[in-house]
């Protein structure tokens, strides 16, 4: 790999950005792409779950990466996740990340049938041989895809020289180890890098060997994994534990409210920070009157742990 450090580090998941009749916001990716550089997040992951990407054509994708590309060439790590329910529209999704020059592209498996190991792996080295020049990065999230990267299936993909790394979000910290085993014993110390997905487990998912993460509750409190991300690297795991505490309780405090967990977010992102970025789309749940409180204690319990820091 050219540079694992780019990817070494808190890597916010972006929201989908709309305007008040539910369009793309550009000036809302804009904004939020300079809302993160300014706190200090290592990159951004682009068109991913938060970026409602299931729920996104093709062109409103393309316009998406463009805009989080004016404001985040050479200061931001950007990862495209590129991935679509069939092969023509990811390719050209592809060929478009390279062509606007991000760092990776990275792909979930195809969702709804469950294919065999071989389309899965054509699907992706598809994409793949759209953007060349680019590295790759497999996108596990098996409770969501309905499908789980299995050993071989990595063993597969690692043929591929673009292959750099595995955004893993199933649960099990030990998938964690086992992709990075594979990984490394495919390609070296140091060329194969694997992302903490459960921003639940991030301090227990760096510990066990993930290089950095990539998360969708990054972005509104992206200080309290900057901080942890921090006390790991100096071994401080216990002060790292402490605030890993704090984040999972903001966490489902959030997912304590009616609407989407992205719709909560980005009203917090609102009232703290005056980033206008809608709502969700449908058919996921947006924000009701009675999810007021909720996201009132969670915007208060978001500013106390910052303020603890
Ligand atoms: C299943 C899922 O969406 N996982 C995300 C990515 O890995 C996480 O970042 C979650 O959004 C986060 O851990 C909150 O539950
Ligand atoms: C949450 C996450 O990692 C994503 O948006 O894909």
């Amino acid at each position: 790999m050219k540079d694992i450090k780019k990817y070494q580090g808190v890597i916010p998941a972006f929201y989908a950005c709309y305007d008040a009749e539910g369009n793309i916001s550009t000036e809302g990716v804009k904004a939020l792409t300079r809302h993160l550089i300014a706190k200090g997040v290592k990159g951004v992951y682009v068109g991913g779950s938060s970026g409602e990407c299931i729920y996104q054509h093709v062109d409103e994708r393309k316009a998406v990466l463009e805009a989080v590309m004016s404001e985040a060439k050479g200061k931001l790590t950007v990862i495209a996740h590129v991935g679509c329910n069939n092969t023509a529209d990811s390719v050209e999704l592809a060929r478009h990340a390279e062509s606007v020059g991000v760092d990776a592209i990275a792909s979930i498996p195809p969702i709804y049938f469950h294919l065999p190991e071989y389309a899965i792996a054509k699907y992706w080295n598809d994409m793949s041989a759209a953007a060349p020049n680019t590295e790759f990065v497999i996108y596990n999230i098996p409770q969501l895809a309905g499908t789980g990267l299995t050993m071989s299936l990595l063993k597969e993909m690692l043929k591929n020289p673009n292959v750099v790394a595995v955004k893993n979000s199933s649960m099990p910290t030990q998938d964690i180890q086992m992709f990075k085993d594979a990984g490394i014993a495919a390609r070296g110390e140091g060329n194969f890098v694997v992302f903490n997905g459960p921003d639940e487990q991030f301090v227990s998912g760096r510990v066990i060997g993930a290089d950095g993460g990539i998360g969708g509750t990054y972005a509104v409190m992206p200080e309290l994994y900057l901080a942890m991300n921090d006390h790991i690297n100096k071994g401080e795991i216990e002060a790292a534990r402490a605030i890993q505490y704090e984040a999972d309780r903001i966490i489902y405090k959030m997912c304590e409210a009616h609407g989407n967990l992205y719709a909560v977010q980005k009203e917090i992102l609102r009232r703290m920070y005056g980033l206008e970025l809608g709502g969700v789309r449908e058919p996921m749940p947006g924000l009701i009157p009675e999810d007021e409180a909720i996201v009132a204690e969670a915007q208060a319990m978001i500013e106390a742990a910052i303020a603890k820091l």
